[in-house]
């Protein structure tokens, strides 16, 4: 199988996977589930997988449609897909981030997808809310965070087989140092925002330095079309004859990171996937690399603010400075 230093040679989608310190293969490209509404979302997963060579679903218990993802993976294996072939991720959920529940909350999420393992779980925040805690909590709905117990429970899940790999979304530097500080099993992945116009380089260089593999979500700028709109992206799609979205993808790939953008629309689930044909060269990376203006489009805020005067000072504190 291919490596991603082989990818700018590759014209085979299956084979542009990027190597795990486990030494298992996460595809380079995958699909996002995020506001896939259940409706449509088995068919977009059938599709995504069937027709269009992706072996990466991404997905989450948050997203409500875990049971609709889990009946489109059934189709595609019901179509001759093997399971062993494609690359599933799940994430645990802020409100099960507390020791005695992540076993549970993993074996919903499997149930709910039909599956006997997942490839990834995720620790999706580094944050523990009550569960009845109000959309944005309350201050005193954010419980104190046992890092270190719950990820005792996510290796138990490696050491049980129900998750291959295990690692963690949205964790800053200084909260990834502590984590590696004390696990056992080291993070196979941190799943975060990045794109051109928020490339998160600390985070990215203190991954690679660790052998921690990046994910990006968001790749696409989420529901802001800004990106699109973007000089560097739109001088690099016309010069290349491809669509501002094919050079976001492809930007990321090429700095070896893997990423899993949403779309429930058959030609755009098509036209994500078309980016192992080409390549950016590297004084257009350079370009896409320099964009000053950085602002992330998901700070959190939807999960920390519990009012106006508590805003700055819990995302600090989230953020530990980073923002
Ligand atoms: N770990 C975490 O905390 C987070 C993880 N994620 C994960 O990352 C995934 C991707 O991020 P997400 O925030 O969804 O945003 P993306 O950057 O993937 O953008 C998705 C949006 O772009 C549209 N789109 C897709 N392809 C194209 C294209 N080629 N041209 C124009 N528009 C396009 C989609 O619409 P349409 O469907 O109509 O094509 C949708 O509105 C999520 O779905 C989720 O799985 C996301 C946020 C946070
Ligand atoms: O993955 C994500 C999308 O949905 C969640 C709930 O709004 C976000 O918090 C999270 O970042």
């Amino acid at each position: 199988m291919a490596h991603a230093q082989d990818l700018r040679d590759d014209k085979s989608v299956e084979e542009a996977y990027f190597t795990l310190r486990s030494k298992h293969q996460i595809p380079a490209l995958g699909l996002g589930t995020w506001k896939a509404e259940p409706n449509v979302v088995r068919d977009a997963v059938y599709s995504a997988i069937v027709e269009n060579g992706y072996r990466h679903i991404d997905c989450a218990h948050v997203y409500g449609n875990e049971k609709e993802v889990g009946a489109g993976l059934k189709a595609a294996f019901d179509a001759g897909i093997k399971r062993d072939d494609i690359f599933v991720t799940s994430k645990l959920w802020i409100k099960f981030t507390s020791p005695e529940k992540v076993k549970d909350a993993c074996q919903q999420t499997l149930k709910d997808l039909g599956l006997t393992y997942l490839d990834l779980y995720l620790i999706h925040w580094p944050i523990y809310l009550s569960e009845d805690a109000d959309s944005p909590p309350k201050k005193r709905q954010v419980l104190p965070f046992d890092v270190k117990g719950v990820w005792r429970e996510m290796e138990g899940l490696v050491e049980r087989k129900l998750v291959r790999d295990i690692g963690i979304s949205n964790f800053s530097v200084p909260k990834l140092e502590k984590l590696m500080s004390f696990a056992s099993i080291k993070p196979a992945v941190n799943q975060v925002e990045m794109h051109p116009s928020w490339r998160n380089d600390n985070v990215l260089a203190y991954c690679n330095k660790n052998n921690i593999h990046v994910t990006a979500y968001s790749p696409l700028g989420s529901s802001s079309t800004d990106l699109f709109d973007t000089p560097e992206v739109i001088e690099a799609a016309e010069k290349l004859g491809k669509s501002p979205g094919q050079i976001l993808i492809r930007w990321l790939i090429q700095r070896g990171v893997s990423t899993i953008p949403k779309s429930s629309s058959d030609k755009r689930i098509k036209e994500n996937m078309e980016v192992f044909d080409f390549s950016i060269p590297a004084e257009d990376m350079d370009k896409l690399s320099s964009i000053s203006s950085q602002v992330r489009t998901n700070a959190g805020e939807e999960l920390l603010v519990s009012s106006e005067d508590d805003k700055d000072a819990i995302l600090n504190e989230f953020w530990d400075g980073e923002m």
